[in-house]
C-alpha cells in the first residue's frame, strides 16, 4: 500500500495543525519534564535536539536543562541538496539563525562541529510514531539518512503528542527505529530484537 504513508502524513499533519498553542505547550513542558528525569537522558554527556517547527514539539526546556547540567547541546543543520544533517555545537539560543526550511539552526562554524559518531544521545521530532518505534518524518530522510552513517548506534528518544502515536507508520527497509518514545503521560521503551 505506496498510497498509506502519504496518507497519513497528510492527515497527521493537518491534525497537528489544528493543535492549539495552549495544548502544545502543556504538552511540551510534560514531556521535557519526563525526559530530564528519564536516565537515559541524565546519562548523557551529548545530546542532539531540534528547534520545533510547524506545531512540533517544543524541547527547548530540555535544552535549558543540558546547559545546566553541563551537557554538550547539539542541534542539527540541513542541507537540503543532499538531505543530509551535520551537527554543531550550540551554547545558546542567541547564535542561532534561520536556515533552510525557516528552521532555527546553528551557524556553519567549523570549530563546533561535532562528529555524530559522538553523540550519545538523539532527540528525535516526527509527524506519527508507531508503536514498534518507527517514524513517520516529512518524508525528506533526513533522519534515516543521519542514523544510517554512524558505525556507533547513538540512543534514539522520539518525542510525541499522544495523537501521533499509530498502530504503524508503513515503515520501509530503510527506516530507523527510536528506542523509546516519550508523550506527556507515558515513556513507549521498544523492545528490538538484539543482533
Ligand atoms: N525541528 C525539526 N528540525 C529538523 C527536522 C525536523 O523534522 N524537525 N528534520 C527532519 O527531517 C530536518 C529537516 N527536514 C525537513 C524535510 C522536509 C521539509 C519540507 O518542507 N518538505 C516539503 C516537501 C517538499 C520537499 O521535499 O521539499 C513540505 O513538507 O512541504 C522540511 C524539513 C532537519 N531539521
Ligand atoms: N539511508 C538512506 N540512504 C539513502 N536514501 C535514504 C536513506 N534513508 C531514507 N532515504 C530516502 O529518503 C526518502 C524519504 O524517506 P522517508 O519517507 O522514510 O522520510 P521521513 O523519515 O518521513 O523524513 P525525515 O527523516 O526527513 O523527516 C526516501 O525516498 C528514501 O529512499
Amino acid at each position: 500500500m505506496p498510497g498509506s504513508k502519504q496518507a497519513l502524513r497528510k492527515d497527521m499533519l493537518q491534525m497537528r495543525n489544528g493543535l492549539s498553542s495552549a495544548y502544545i505547550n502543556e504538552c511540551s513542558e510534560q514531556i521535557c519534564r519526563a525526559l530530564i528525569q528519564f536516565p537515559v537522558y541524565r546519562e548523557a554527556e551529548s545530546v542532539l535536539f531540534y528547534m520545533a517547527f510547524r506545531n512540533e514539539a517544543d524541547v527547548r526546556r530540555g535544552m535549558e536543562d543540558a546547559w545546566k547540567q553541563g551537557k554538550q547541546v547539539l542541534l542539527p543543520r540541513a542541507n537540503p541538496a543532499d538531505r543530509s544533517m551535520r551537527c554543531f555545537r550550540v551554547d545558546s539560543f542567541a547564535e542561532l539563525e534561520a536556515g533552510a526550511y525557516g528552521i532555527s539552526e546553528p551557524p556553519d562554524d567549523p570549530g563546533r562541529e561535532v562528529d555524530p559518531e559522538r553523540i550519545q544521545l538523539v532527540i528525535v521530532p516526527g509527524v506519527a510514531f508507531d508503536v514498534n518505534g518507527y517514524r513517520l518524518g516529512y518524508g525528506g530522510g533526513y533522519y534515516d539518512r543521519f542514523f544510517a552513517g554512524f558505525s556507533t548506534r547513538s540512543k534514539r528518544i522520539g518525542v510525541a503528542y499522544p495523537e501521533q502515536i499509530v498502530k504503524t507508520v508503513y515503515p520501509d527497509p530503510h527506516d530507523q527505529a527510536m528506542d523509546w518514545i516519550i508523550t506527556p503521560h507515558e515513556v513507549f521503551t521498544i523492545h528490538q530484537p538484539l543482533l
